[in-house]
């Protein structure tokens, strides 16, 4: 009953996935690691009546989850188990207190984030690659360069086989079953080889065959390479839970009861709580949980568990009484053989790729993304072709022509507001949903953060400049500008820092907000801006907002264009109007614009200078939100 990491299952249960013990042979042998925790505590703050008060989730509880052997924690809704795997995996910091123990240590956090992965209830991957690319793309970003490529490709096949996915190894993500997801967000972190595995409610929104067929792929992977997997689950059915080899139960944020399934029942009826006959013993706990046999039995129930709980790091918990103190002895002596080679696993940390080496492969990986979903960027390119017609029409030949110039300004405001738009829209709405992977990814240590952004730059910034010129190069020949190249030249930079300034204001309230949020203030933000490049001349604005318009890179981008359009020793304009045309030498326009004395060097610097500080302070944003824990 005891050695349930030797206890292979051997039922013939048709199922898809059954060879995990053959097909990872050739992965290096990880140290196997067993994890404890002692008066863990977690406390968040909460508001009542918008008064600050601390909410105590986890109340001090102890446990101890083993190497080679697949634990469930359970519990009614709401009682703490993902807060429980959060605080033990790392991914919840503050807040927590209490003790963690990897073998004999205490838990260091560089060495948890390189034995340990945590895999959450959402299945957040890369919808457009295929199985077999995202394997072999995670394999580049996680394992050391010192792996061959050979080597890299030969780990993916064996993973794809042990988790039945081979099959499937060119479906993309996005067509996969709902359990098919869940083994490759496994698998992906399975690459490394990790010896402790978290994951939060892996099951749900599985039917039962599927749930089967995932609690025995586990249980494999926990018995076959020494693992400790640890997952929440919610209400399995008898034959789900009898898979398990322990319980850890949670009642309102306390243990209840952790041992084998099988000892549920007896322990239970020794504190006088009798299982009903032919009730699933796992529907019994959560009942015991909920408080459906009465309060005063939690409550000796969790009395229990705090006196066995002192009972030290690496021995069970609850089953304390006589006919378990042998299971006890058993682990501990067991504890004391392996201790040497327990220790090593502080040794092992990883040796990640350089971060130019993730830089390739995220970018790659961005690539193939785009390249899979071409109907989105040939939409995103036409609609900037489309719109560059519709202004040419609107503004035929204004460009060259004095009794215009207003119309011309119009054009030049318009075509930077749209620019402005197209830049902020592209990544406002895409940020949010790519948060979720990438906090995913970078917890698991995937990549660095810098690897990252730098990666999402190198293919929007291309991308958005193309759709750009797409845009600039029709329009600016069509509305009948001046052909010198500088006049060209300083439009389309100027235009096109605009817009990816724009789009680094995306970025930046993509990352800070949630996305109904950030598609209010982003375009909010932008209209205020514009405002002081157009709507208003400078001396009508009132002096409490004299500092928008200075701050506005609308503003700078605009004033620049018209300077370059009509400024630099731009000779007499045509005139169309036989009668009168106010405006036939360019520089009056300048100056009742207030233009005439704006310097496009200092305010390109400052187009550049708002560019390069949004990204850094996004990049702030995202490395706090992802490090705030
Ligand atoms: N940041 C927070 N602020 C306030 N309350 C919180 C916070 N995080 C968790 N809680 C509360 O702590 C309790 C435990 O939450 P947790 O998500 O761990 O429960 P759970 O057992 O995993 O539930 P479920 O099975 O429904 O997912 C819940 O009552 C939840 O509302």
């Amino acid at each position: 009953m005891v050695d349930h990491a030797k206890c292979h299952r051997t039922e013939n249960n048709n199922e898809e996935v059954q060879t995990t013990g053959r097909a990872l042979q050739s992965f290096p042998k990880k140290p196997e690691v067993h994890l404890s925790f002692e008066s863990l505590t977690y406390t968040v703050n909460t508001y009542i009546n918008l008064k600050k008060v601390k909410k105590e989730i986890l109340h001090g509880i102890g446990g101890s989850f083993r190497s080679g052997q697949l634990t469930a924690v359970m519990g009614p809704s709401g009682c703490g188990k993902s807060t429980l795997l959060n605080v033990l995996a790392g991914y919840s910091i503050s807040g927590s207190s209490g003790k963690v123990y990897l073998n004999d240590s205490l838990r260091d956090k560089n060495q948890m984030a390189n034995i340990s992965c945590y895999i959450q209830q959402d299945d957040y991957v890369r919808d457009l690659l295929t199985v077999r690319e995202s394997m072999t793309i995670a394999a580049h970003l996680k394992l050391p360069t010192t792996v061959s490529a050979k080597s890299k490709a030969s780990q993916v096949e064996d993973l794809l086989d042990a988790l039945g996915l081979s099959i499937h190894g060119d479906t993309v993500t996005k067509r996969l079953s709902g359990g098919q997801k869940k083994r490759l967000s496994i698998a992906l972190e399975l690459i490394t080889n990790p010896s402790i595995l978290f994951l939060d409610e892996p099951t749900s929104g599985l039917d039962s065959q599927s749930c089967s067929q995932f609690v025995s792929l586990m249980a494999e992977l926990a018995h076959n390479q020494s693992r400790t997997m640890v997952c929440t689950l919610h209400q399995p059915s008898a034959l789900l839970f009898e898979k398990f080899d322990q319980v850890y139960a949670l009642s309102s944020g306390r243990c209840i009861y952790q041992g084998p399934p099988s000892s549920v029942i007896p322990y239970f009826a020794e504190r006088l709580v009798v299982c009903p006959p032919y009730h699933n013993p796992a529907d019994f706990l959560i009942e015991v949980a909920i408080g459906e046999y009465g309060t005063d039995v939690l409550v000796g129930l969790f009395d229990t568990t705090k006196i066995t709980n002192t009972n030290g790091r690496n021995g069970y918990h609850t089953i304390c009484d006589e006919d378990h103190e042998e299971i006890e002895l058993e682990i501990r002596q067991e504890d004391n053989n392996t201790n040497d080679e327990q220790s090593l696993y502080k040794t092992e940390l990883l040796k990640k790729p350089p971060f130019y080496v993730q830089i390739y492969h995220l970018y790659f990986r961005n690539v193939t993304m785009y390249k899979r979903n071409k109907t989105n960027l040939l939409l995103r390119i036409a609609a900037h072709l489309a719109v560059a017609l519709i202004m040419s029409y609107m503004y035929l030949g204004v460009g060259n022509d004095a009794a215009q110039v207003l119309a011309n300004m119009k054009f030049v405001y318009g075509s930077n507001l749209f620019l402005v738009y197209t830049g902020l829209m592209a990544v406002i709405v895409s940020f949010p949903l790519e948060y979720m992977i990438l906090k995913r990814e970078h917890f698991n240590g995937w990549y660095t953060l810098f690897s990252y952004f730098i990666s999402v730059l190198l293919v929007e910034i291309p991308l958005q400049t193309l759709c750009c010129l797409v845009y600039i190069v029709p329009a600016y020949a069509i509305t009948g500008q001046s052909l010198e190249l500088v006049r060209f030249g300083y439009f389309a930079v100027f235009l096109t820092v605009t817009s990816l300034t724009s789009q680094s204001v995306g970025f930046l309230c993509g990352a800070t907000m949630p996305l109904k949020m950030s598609v209010f203030v982003g375009p909010v933000f932008v209209v205020l801006l514009s405002v002081f490049g157009f709507a208003i001349r400078f001396p009508d604005i009132p002096s409490m907002y004299v500092w928008l318009h200075h701050f506005s890179f609308i503003r700078a981008s605009f004033q620049s264009i018209l300077y370059s359009l009509y400024g630099l020793d731009r000779g007499v304009l045509p005139c169309s109007d036989e009668m009168y045309c106010h405006y036939k030498n360019p520089v009056k326009f300048l100056t009742e614009m207030e233009f005439a004395r704006v310097n496009i060097y200092s305010e390109f610097f400052y187009l550049c200078s708002f560019l390069l500080c949004t990204y850094v302070l996004t990049t702030t944003v995202i490395w706090y939100r992802l490090n705030k824990r």
